[in-house]
């Protein structure tokens, strides 16, 4: 199939899990009524995201939000990217974890944010993820009968070569669920996002939680899908919805014909 409807949930977060976890099937439920055979929810969508929270909300696999998102994915036949979460393994480590579930509710993946969020940005963020999160360490690449599309976490985006290495694994979309703040969002997100799908010439979702006026993090918004020629095919505003939009696949070999940078790439050379 060539062309893919996706819908990006840019969910509000509340401090009450069981709410967040009801606004997030909520939501999957109206990207499907849509008409998207994916969607995405925003990074940390169970629980409000400060360091300090996180082993509060953690989980477990299989554990009451990761049920959900198998319920809903299998559901509402349609692969679920979902965010992410605070996952706590067997040696009790956290990590920020996004879960992905095919249409019938079977995990597909799971990839752990594999960068940290330690930043102290001089009248902004002042952010410490690894107080509390233990950062993975593999990129992560998920195949559906439909699309091979690649898996990071917010932070991760700022790494070039972490996109270069899922495209490489045949990555033909790349999604970060994200929550940029309001320090770096309105300089960097868009940029990025952008940068990351013209660099690898591949669709690009972005995928973050609404502006909650309440929180003490107060997120950034602006989820976005991108083509593979850099252009927004859906964009949020702060606010909570859900945007959908159509991906034409074969946008990506005609982009990569006509302008063949992969294909010029020049490893040999790229030595320090
Ligand atoms: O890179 C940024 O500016 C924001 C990153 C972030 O908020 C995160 O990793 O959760």
């Amino acid at each position: 199939m060539s062309s893919i409807k996706v819908g990006i949930c840019q969910m509000a977060v509340q401090d009450d899990k069981q709410d967040n976890l009801d606004r997030a099937e909520d939501m999957l439920r109206q990207a499907k009524q849509a008409g998207c055979s994916l969607a995405v929810l925003p990074e940390m969508f169970n629980c409000p995201y400060t360091a300090e929270l996180f082993p509060q909300y953690a989980e477990e696999y299989s554990g009451e939000t990761t049920k959900m998102l198998s319920a809903a994915a299998s559901k509402y036949a349609m692969t679920v990217v979902g965010g992410s979460i605070p996952e706590r393994d067997a040696a009790g480590r956290i990590y920020n974890t996004s879960f992905v579930f095919n249409s019938q509710g079977k995990l597909l993946a799971r990839h752990r944010k594999a960068h940290l969020f330690d930043v102290d940005i001089a009248g902004g963020t002042v952010f410490q993820e690894s107080k509390t999160l233990t950062a993975g360490d593999k990129t992560t690449v998920v195949s559906t009968p439909d699309l091979t599309f690649g898996v990071g976490v917010c932070y991760d985006i700022r790494f070039s070569q972490f996109a270069r290495c899922m495209t490489l694994q045949g990555a033909k979309l790349l999604i970060y669920p994200a929550a940029f703040g309001w320090t770096t969002g309105p300089a960097h997100w868009e940029l990025l996002l952008r940068s990351r799908a013209v660099d690898n010439q591949v669709f690009l979702i972005g995928a973050a939680p609404a502006k909650n006026p309440n929180a003490e993090y107060k997120a950034y918004g602006h989820s976005m899908l991108i083509d593979p020629w850099g252009r927004i095919l859906a964009a949020a505003d702060e606010h909570e919805t859900v945007i959908t939009a159509e991906m034409d696949l074969s946008l990506i070999d005609k982009v990569r014909a006509e302008l063949p940078i992969l294909k010029h790439w020049r490893e040999d050379i790229y030595t320090s």
